[in-house]
């Protein structure tokens, strides 16, 4: 199985890295616009080949979509990251011109491919490839809620002071610091609800962090995160490549989920070798449907953004 990334950036490499040593595809090709920057990145990753114990075959192009030919599955990283202070919105000025061309280069190459959209800001990003490429739905899938969700898996377990692994939990909504909807009423620690065990004021506190948890690591580093976002990725490649079916949240395009339509939003849905198979349009409480429909109303109002570039 081949997968193209675009961008051999911070998040780009992560996701090959994770690919390749987890022996998701057989074959990964990373592309960026920097002469040489994804050559390298590819050499240096394939030295890894030997003290990990992979066999991916990692290439690293500059600007040759022709290398790129067939594959799998497409992730587009390329673009820039937000600095300390910024909001992913912003970066729609520079990215929407960048991901309109990747994603109209990599699918003359590979017309059958599925697209994971990456770059920021990335719901309003994944209805741009969506409407400028004319995909199916199933085939434009937006990576954040994997992201999130694993964010808060970790709060949640800092707070309960347990493993990450026996804490499960999704965050909905849009991907951004103030759309993000970390589920608290359904997190489990090993299917006992949270709340058995942290008080409201805890679990709110839990929340705030999960959704500024991309600005606290862009301010600490400088730039914004990439092995977690790397890893998440890869996550969903996996499920994709490898049919496996899992539930993870992705924005998607929705026609009527979660009383919605014309955006792509984190939902819930079942990943395979489809894409999306399936989105669950499951209940929420009365205050949750109004969180939502905020979020929502947010991340429609951004897409307004992309009149001049999508005609
Ligand atoms: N959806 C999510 O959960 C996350 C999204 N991001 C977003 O992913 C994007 C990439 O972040 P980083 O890897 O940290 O940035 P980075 O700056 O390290 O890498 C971006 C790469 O894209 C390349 N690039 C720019 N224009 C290109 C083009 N036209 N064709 C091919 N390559 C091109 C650059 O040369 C650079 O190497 C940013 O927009 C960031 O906000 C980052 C983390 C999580
Ligand atoms: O915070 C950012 O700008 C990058 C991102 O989307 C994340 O790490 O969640």
């Amino acid at each position: 199985m081949k997968v193209t990334i675009v961008g051999a950036g911070n998040v780009g490499a992560s996701c090959a890295d994770t690919i390749s040593y987890r022996g998701i595809a057989s074959e990964v090709v990373l592309l960026d616009i920097k002469e040489g920057f994804a050559e390298g990145k590819a050499m240096d990753l394939m030295q890894c080949a030997t003290n990990t114990g992979f066999n991916t075959v990692i290439t690293g192009v500059t600007n040759d979509y022709a290398k790129t030919a067939n594959s799998d599955v497409v992730v587009i990283t390329s673009g820039i990251p937000r600095k300390p202070g910024m909001t992913r919105e912003e970066l729609i000025g520079i990215n929407a011109g960048i991901v309109k061309t990747v994603a109209d280069n990599v699918l003359a190459h590979s017309p059958n491919a599925i697209i994971v959209v990456v770059s920021n800001p990335m719901d309003t990003m994944t209805y741009l490839t969506l409407k400028a490429t004319g995909l199916p739905k199933n085939r434009v899938i937006g990576m954040g809620g994997a992201l999130d969700s694993s964010r808060f898996r970790y709060y949640l377990s800092k707070a309960l002071d347990k493993p990450s692994n026996d804490v499960s939990a999704m965050v909905i909504g849009g991907h951004g610091d103030t759309t993000m909807i970390p589920l608290t009423r359904l997190a489990s620690y090993n299917g006992i609800p949270v709340s058995e065990f942290l008080s409201e004021e805890e679990l709110a506190k839990v929340a705030a962090a999960t959704m500024v948890g991309g600005a606290t690591l862009t301010g600490l580093l400088g730039t914004s995160a990439w092995y977690a976002p790397g890893a998440s990725v890869a996550y969903l490649v996996d499920s994709i490549l490898n049919d496996q079916k899992k539930m993870i949240a992705c924005s998607v395009f929705v026609e009527g989920e979660y009383g919605q339509d014309d955006i792509c939003i984190g939902v819930p849905c079942i990943i395979g070798k489809n894409g999306v198979e399936q989105i669950l349009d499951i209940t929420l409480n009365d205050a949750e449907k109004a969180t939502f429909a905020k979020s929502a109303d947010a991340v429609r109002n951004m897409n307004g953004d992309l009149k001049s570039i999508l005609g």
